[in-house]
């Protein structure tokens, strides 16, 4: 099995109008795939302005018409798509969701946003999805032809009891879509995603939205491809834009022969197990 594969992060601003958003993902997921990309990845909540009181507005249930937009463009071109993340509805409740079509436009995974975003910097930044959101429960890895890949959605990223559930269930690379933002991301964002890579030796992924100084809430931008050894292999700035990575995931077994952290695990003394396995 040829572990090699391109892969295509799409960094772009998001409208307040869904129909727009949507839009122009498809159009950048058909150039990315034309352009000959195997894998492409959307960005955090890329449907629906990054703000709490509108994700129930733009929920939309699973299979809903996002959803199907998606899985045909994923056939149409015969791409992985790791779409970003949208609100999702069920029942009463909402979730920051990202679905993973195959090449056959089908869903090969889903992730409901694990760990909800909470922060209160004094006179800075506030954010709390929990007044609108539910957490999820599940660990997500998906199978590729080229690999295991482990998907959780932005502040997951900053949990590395969960990069190491994904690593253990095999991932060989961690996407994220996400958006930090103007305070949480010069400090952490590349420190983050080179920490996990570190930690699991594996790529990581981020993909957030391009910065938008007339949005409420300013994502950082600076889209990552890190690969296993923990180097930045692909940045972008602040604007829209694409990151196109040549991947190789032997690498990850390459370089886990070099330096085996795994075989120094002390198993006998601490343990990281799921307790709750489903949504
Ligand atoms: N948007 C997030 O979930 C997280 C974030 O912005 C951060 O951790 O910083």
């Amino acid at each position: 099995m040829s572990q090699k594969f391109k892969l295509a992060v799409i960094q772009m601003k998001i409208s307040e109008s869904k129909v727009d958003s949507v839009h122009k993902a498809i159009e950048n997921v058909a150039y990315m795939a034309d352009k000959g990309a195997n894998m492409v990845v959307l960005p955090e909540m890329f449907n629906c302005p990054y703000e709490t009181y509108r994700f129930p507005a733009y929920a939309e249930a699973e299979g809903g018409d996002t959803y199907q937009r998606l899985s045909k463009i994923a056939k149409e071109k015969k791409v992985y798509l790791v779409a970003g993340s949208v609100p999702e509805v069920e029942a009463d409740r909402i979730y920051n969701t990202t679905y993973i079509f195959g090449p056959s436009g089908d869903l090969i995974g889903k992730h409901r946003k694990m760990h909800l975003f909470e922060i209160d910097i004094v006179n800075g930044q506030y954010f709390r999805e929990a007044e609108t959101l539910t957490a999820g429960k599940s660990v997500t890895v998906v199978d590729t032809e080229f690999g295991k890949i482990g998907v959780a959605i932005c502040f997951d990223v900053r949990f590395p009891e969960l990069a190491r559930l994904m690593a253990q269930q095999g991932a060989e690379m961690l996407i994220y879509p996400a958006a930090f933002n103007m305070t949480t991301g010069p400090a952490h964002w590349e420190l983050l995603f080179r920490s996990r890579a570190i930690d699991q030796q594996v790529f990581t992924v981020g993909c957030a939205p391009a910065r938008d100084y007339e949005s409420n809430y300013i994502s950082y931008g600076n889209s990552i491809i890190v690969n296993p050894w923990g180097e930045v292999i692909g940045r972008l700035n602040d604007e829209e834009g694409y990151l196109f990575g040549e991947i190789d995931l032997s690498e990850v077994s390459q370089i886990r022969a070099q330096l085996p952290l795994n075989q120094s695990i002390r198993d006998d003394v601490y343990e990281l197990k799921t307790i709750l396995k489903e949504d």
